[in-house]
């Protein structure tokens, strides 16, 4: 029997990655066009401050999917576009009810969560916080500080992500931007639709075995 072999993997605080790891890539400014509300910033941006890595990940992943783990490190830098702070592009699980758990390592940010009934939540997310994103919740993290904001993820190797769900109703339901006192705040998004009835129900009757992955 050729058994998975355990492995550790040293996370490397300052600089924001996992040593050991299986999988790195990288997310620039150009790769998250259209996710923001000012795009009359965001091309300034792209123009003036260059096509910068604003996030990355370094992952492990097991060699079979099925029953088993994926976890890695994200590390986010600092920003905002216009009042807007930077962002992951944000999906739900290809496979909706797959869960994750996310776990706070430098810096500050959050989870901004939305159910596919539109519903919202917002999970602030700092060094040591464990969050937990449910079933079914679509998720972006946003980094809050003036510092980079890394965390620590894991969720069932078979979940796979789908990002089409936040592009098809005009983006999520909620906007992270600047308070004007150093702090953060909601605003909601004038382009957002919510999802009809039945795609809400097709998520919820998902059998995992039809996803392609
Ligand atoms: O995949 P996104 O939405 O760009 O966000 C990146 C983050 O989410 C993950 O896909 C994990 O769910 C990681 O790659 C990383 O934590
Ligand atoms: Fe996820």
């Amino acid at each position: 029997m050729k058994w998975v072999e355990p492995i550790s993997c040293q996370v490397d605080l300052q600089q924001g990655l996992m040593h050991n790891a299986s999988g790195h890539y990288q997310k620039r400014l150009s790769d998250l066009a259209g996710l923001y509300a000012d795009d009359a910033a965001f091309k300034a941006e792209l123009s003036h401050g260059g096509d910068r890595v604003v996030y990355e990940v370094t992952e492990w992943r097991p060699p079979a999917r099925s029953g088993d783990m994926i976890f890695g490190l994200t590390r986010m830098s600092p920003g905002k576009i216009g009042e807007e702070f930077y962002l992951t592009r944000g999906h739900i699980h290809a496979v909706a009810d797959r869960p994750e758990i996310y776990y706070g390592q430098r810096g500050e940010g959050l989870m901004l969560l939305e159910s596919p009934d539109g519903e919202t939540r917002i999970v602030e997310i700092n060094a040591q916080t464990v969050c937990y994103v449910p079933p079914y919740w679509i998720h972006r993290s946003v980094n809050t500080g003036s510092d980079e904001f890394v965390m620590l993820f894991s969720y069932p190797a078979d979940a796979g992500q789908d990002y089409d769900i936040i592009a098809h109703s005009g983006g999520m339901r909620r906007r992270i931007m600047a308070d004007g006192t150093g702090g953060w705040k909601q605003v909601d998004n004038a382009a957002w639709q919510a999802r009809s009835a039945q795609t809400v129900a097709k998520l919820l009757d998902q059998q995992s075995a039809g996803v392609t992955l």
